[in-house]
């Protein structure tokens, strides 16, 4: 059996930052879960998907919201718009295990689910392993930076030409 994940233990209240561009049972489930952690700063949802994702993804790399929650149909277009925003790591989950995983081995700061695929009680599951994963494995600290040279331009070093010939040669077809 897995241990159990580490549980987060927050000194003062979580701010969470959240934002949807719809509004149902699944995001009231997910709002009223959000509450219960701490402060939640919403994002309108008069805006299109795109300025939401990446609103809330201001908020976090801002310093106004420690993490942040997207949701939009299918959850990629507001994951998407998140991830624009240097800095912010949003991860598409639709399992807790994945929601885990995302800040276990991605360090995420953004989650992101679809509001219409997910009922109301897998949603608020989902969440809860995103919360309740406190911090990355430390052994997944190499790769972070990796992802975070992603964000100033850098390739980063393990992405040289390489590796990504020999990638190519892999997956290219064969044929005449
Ligand atoms: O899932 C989404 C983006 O990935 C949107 O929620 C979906 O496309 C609907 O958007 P709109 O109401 O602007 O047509």
């Amino acid at each position: 059996m897995d241990p159990p994940l580490p549980r987060l233990t927050y000194a003062g209240l979580v701010r969470i930052a959240y934002g949807a561009d719809d509004d149902n049972e699944t995001t009231r489930a997910v709002l009223d879960y959000l509450s219960g952690l701490g402060e939640v700063v919403r994002v309108g949802a008069d805006r299109p998907w795109p300025q939401i994702g990446a609103a809330v993804g201001q908020a976090v790399t801002g310093g106004d919201a420690d993490l942040g929650v997207v949701m939009c149909w299918t959850g990629t277009g507001t994951a998407i718009a998140a991830n624009k925003v240097p800095g912010v790591r949003a991860a598409l989950a639709w399992e807790p295990w994945i929601a885990a995983g995302a800040r276990k081995w991605n360090d995420a700061n953004v989650l992101a689910m679809s509001l219409k695929r997910l009922a109301p009680d897998v949603a608020v599951e989902v969440a809860r392993a995103f919360f309740e994963t406190a911090e990355p494995d430390p052994d997944e600290a190499a790769n972070i930076a990796l992802l975070a040279a992603l964000d100033h331009d850098q390739p980063p070093a393990a992405v040289d030409q390489g590796v990504c010939a020999r990638v190519g040669r892999r997956v290219r077809p064969q044929g005449p």
